[in-house]
């Protein structure tokens, strides 16, 4: 997966690689890196997720009707109606080759309901096409970019914090040796799960979280909320909370940390919300970060390109919907062979 000897950007392969996750899951196999529909499906959910936090857009959505004047809108519409249109196309190819006793995917569990529905009589239900189209949309979406975003953040902060990164590494060497990372190793890796927490933590990949509207009237901490009011959960307000943590804006495993070195959950955690809808991709996610995270931590070693100081490597966001890293390089080597 990684050129090891060599400074280059790994961003794009692991948003790849997180997409076929829920690849997997929506469509029922994964897609080559170098597949021209895959890239194309990889890279525009990642511009339109970009454009989505534009301040062009932000001021769509405070007046809608002035969309059609804005350049950003029109590339942003383009992008959305060719992401469905290669939805559309495989869901056809899915349709083509379904049986109905046994479903691969996400998919197929929704045309064969779909079709129980129609048999029965019910024609009106919500599994039509459009539901279908915007469900697999909103997951490979979501469980794409976050992931991806999440993975360069761990590394970059690694190969920033070079002592962090040594004892990753050790605790991993020293519980794990070199077979594969399990899920259930997890609970024997406090500091290694501080690391991922404490990345969700700062890099604050979903900073507003997901707009919501008042389903009826409500009084929260003294102050009067309308039914039908638009609410932005601003996340970034807990996740850098100076009275919930010891150094909100630095990297600081021991946020998750006792005086024993045990892992501590903490309430302020947020980063997938809170509430009825907050994420409900949150396990799969928990679980993807820390396979990947561990994975590519027991094999390889991360550190600034050559020319570049620990101190330079820029923890800016390059600003969108979410919250990523600036594009970067970071030099790889492998842990066993090259070092
Ligand atoms: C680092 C990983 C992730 C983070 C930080 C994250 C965070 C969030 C947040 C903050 C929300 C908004 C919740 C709210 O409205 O209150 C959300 C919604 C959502 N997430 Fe995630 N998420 C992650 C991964 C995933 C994955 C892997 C999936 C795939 C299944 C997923 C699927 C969704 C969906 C479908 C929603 C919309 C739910 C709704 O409208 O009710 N997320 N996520």
């Amino acid at each position: 997966m990684f050129v090891t000897g060599t400074a280059f950007d790994s961003m794009h392969m692991l948003h790849c690689a997180a997409s076929n996750i829920i690849s997997s899951i929506i469509y029922g196999h994964r897609f080559e890196y170098d597949d021209p529909l895959f890239k194309e499906m990889v890279d525009s959910n990642n511009e339109s997720i970009k454009l989505t936090g534009s301040v062009a857009i932000q001021v769509y959505n405070t007046f809608p009707w002035l969309g059609p004047f804005l350049k950003t809108w029109k590339t942003l519409m383009k992008l959305v109606e060719d992401y469905r249109n290669n939805i559309r196309r495989l869901v056809k190819g899915l349709k083509e080759t379904l049986n109905p006793q046994m479903p691969r995917c996400i998919v197929d569990s929704f045309l064969v309901q779909k079709h129980t529905l129609e048999e029965s009589g019910v024609m009106d239900s919500q599994y039509h096409e459009d539901n279908l189209v915007y469900t697999v949309m909103n997951l490979f979406s979501a469980g794409t970019d976050t992931i991806g975003h999440t993975l360069s953040w761990s590394l970059l902060f690694m190969a920033k914090y070079p002592h962090l990164q040594d004892q990753v590494q050790e605790e991993l060497s020293s519980v794990i040796g070199s077979r594969q990372v399990r899920v259930e190793d997890r609970k024997h890796l406090p500091y290694t799960n501080a690391v991922i927490h404490e990345t969700q933590r700062l890099a604050n990949v979903v900073p507003l979280s997901i707009a919501h509207r008042t389903s009826r009237d409500v009084n929260f901490q003294g102050y009067f909320i309308e039914k039908g009011t638009a609410v932005i959960p601003f996340l970034t307000s807990v996740l850098y909370d100076e009275t919930e943590w010891e150094s909100p804006l630095t990297f600081n495993p021991s946020h998750f940390l006792d005086e024993e070195g045990k892992f501590v959950n903490r309430d302020a955690f947020m980063a997938f919300s809170a509430g009825r809808r907050a994420c409900p991709g949150e396990s799969l996610a928990r679980m993807e970060i820390f396979l990947f995270f561990a994975s590519l931590l027991q094999r390889f070693r991360f550190s600034p390109p050559p020319g570049v100081t620990e101190d330079e490597l820029d923890l800016t966001p390059a600003v969108g919907f979410t919250f990523g890293p600036k594009p970067h390089t970071l030099y790889v080597l492998n842990n066993k062979t090259d070092l």
